[in-house]
């Protein structure tokens, strides 16, 4: 059998898990060398830190040169993450003929155009199923089995750590922060979670399944992002009393705009951002760490992909499914589908966001306060779907009887007109404070 050298790039939670499925002499080494009808080699890890011992690693093959790595390799692994040095390892791994995979999904959403092109170039292969929800397959059903399909819409629970920190609160009616803790001791969250609190984590995702789903580069800069950091406890009990729940969900769309002389046009947007679901939506069933992706199309209508998000080993199996493709490649002279260059819709800015919205108010329970708040709705052309009010409670505006919830839902509306209106009920004399402002799924 023909040998395929394999370099890895990285040996922490996904590199360990995969070092250990690649060990010379295993029984899955030879099994997944079967599989691709090579001999599959792992003739380096590249890490940090070469004096560390790494369970289930030969030292010897442990390296701090990545970069002369890479020139002795048939295919490199690369599971360092973060832009540089991963960005200019890869290419030169594509300068010498190497294909790549990788499960890096901040490095695609800033330079995939750039990483593709040069694969592209070089007639090799840049496979990246782990960037996106683990070890859920879904790049290769948008890259490959949907691409004869038309794909409207992609919703997404791509980051295990905010999904289980909003199940936390909406389950065990734990606090934002007692959850993030408990994310953190679990092991989900990283010691500093701001990529996947503040969304930069799920937006990277985002852009990569709108360029897939879309047939269109998207990048990082594209996605509108908003993360969980302003969901309050009170909030997530709003939900539920309303039959829905909060998540925190990437949007890639088809829709449509208007160019400088008015004229309609078909575009894509991509958008993350905390959103109200009703329980009902397959989605709305995705609990703890888990993720799932739900992509709307033409003709196979909806499909739900679910499973294990993140996680070494889970991750590690993407890595091997697309390292046993690439081995097979090269044996029989192939390539992948290219990602670019089949279409290039325009990508709407990232202000262009239209959802509706929960407007949730604290207000003086008086007569002529629902009219009020109705006319400043009506003043930016908002329109309002329904108003619950929730309990009156003695404790009072100064000189009324008590005070109310009051929770507006709007039909869809832009972000401008919606922040127009919020401005003006914070004025509203009978309006003690804007509690809330939250997205909410669905048309209408
Ligand atoms: N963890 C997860 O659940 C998932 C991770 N991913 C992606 O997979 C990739 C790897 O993630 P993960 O395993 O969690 O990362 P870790 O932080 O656990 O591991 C990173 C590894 O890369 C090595 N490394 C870092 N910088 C360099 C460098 N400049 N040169 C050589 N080696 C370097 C580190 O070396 P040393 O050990 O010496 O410090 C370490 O072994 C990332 O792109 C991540 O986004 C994708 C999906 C899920
Ligand atoms: N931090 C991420 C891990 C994988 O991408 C998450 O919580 O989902």
């Amino acid at each position: 059998m023909e040998r395929v050298r394999v370099a890895l790039l990285g040996c922490g939670s996904v590199g360990s898990q995969v070092a250990a499925a690649l060990a010379a002499g295993s029984e899955s080494v030879h099994e997944l060398s079967a599989r691709a009808g090579a001999t599959i080699e792992l003739v380096g890890v590249a890490v940090r830190d070469a004096s560390t011992p790494r369970e289930g690693v030969d030292d010897e093959l442990l390296t701090t040169d990545a970069e002369g790595l890479v020139t002795r390799a048939d295919v490199v692994v690369e599971l360092i993450g973060g832009l540089e040095p991963a960005r200019s390892l890869l290419l030169k791994a594509f300068e010498h003929g190497a294909s790549v995979v990788t499960g890096n999904k901040a490095l695609l959403a800033a330079h995939g155009r750039e990483l593709h092109a040069a694969a592209d170039a070089a007639g090799v292969d840049l496979y990246f199923e782990a960037a996106v929800a683990g070890a859920i397959p879904i790049i290769r059903p948008l890259r490959e089995s949907l691409a004869g399909d038309r794909v409207e819409r992609v919703l997404g629970i791509v980051n295990g750590t905010t999904n289980f920190v909003l199940d936390e609160m909406d389950s065990r009616g734990a606090s934002f922060d007692d959850a993030v803790s408990r994310a953190q001791e679990l092991g989900y969250a990283e010691a500093d979670p701001t990529a996947d609190v503040d969304g930069w984590d799920a937006a990277a995702k985002a852009a990569i399944l709108a360029t897939l789903a879309f047939h269109t580069p998207v990048t990082l800069d594209d996605v509108h992002r908003e993360g969980i950091r302003g969901v309050s406890a009170e909030d997530v009990a709003a939900a539920r009393e309303a039959g829905a729940v909060v998540k925190l969900l990437a949007v890639a769309e088809r829709t449509t705009g208007q160019d400088d002389d008015g004229a309609a046009f078909e575009g894509v947007q991509a958008r993350v951002h905390p959103v109200l679901l009703s329980r009902d939506h397959p989605l709305a069933s995705v609990r703890g760490a888990y993720n799932a992706v739900f992509v709307e199309a033409a003709g196979a209508g909806d499909l739900m992909f679910y499973g294990q998000g993140a996680g070494g080993r889970p991750t590690a199996s993407a890595v091997l499914g697309d390292l046993v493709t690439l081995a097979r490649h090269r044996q029989d002279g192939s390539q992948g589908p290219r990602v670019l260059g089949h279409a290039d819709l325009p990508v709407l800015p990232t202000d262009a966001v239209r959802t509706r919205y929960q407007v949730r108010l604290v207000v003086a329970d008086r007569p002529g306060v629902l009219a009020a708040v109705a006319q400043a709705f009506a003043a930016h052309g908002v329109s309002i779907e329904t108003v619950r009010q929730r309990p009156s409670v003695a404790g009072a505006l100064a000189g009324d009887g008590g005070v109310a919830s009051l929770v507006v839902v709007t039909h869809t509306a832009a972000d401008a007109a919606l922040a127009g209106c919020v401005a003006d009920l914070s004025e509203l004399d009978a309006v003690a404070s804007v509690a809330s402002v939250l997205r909410v799924e669905g048309d209408s």
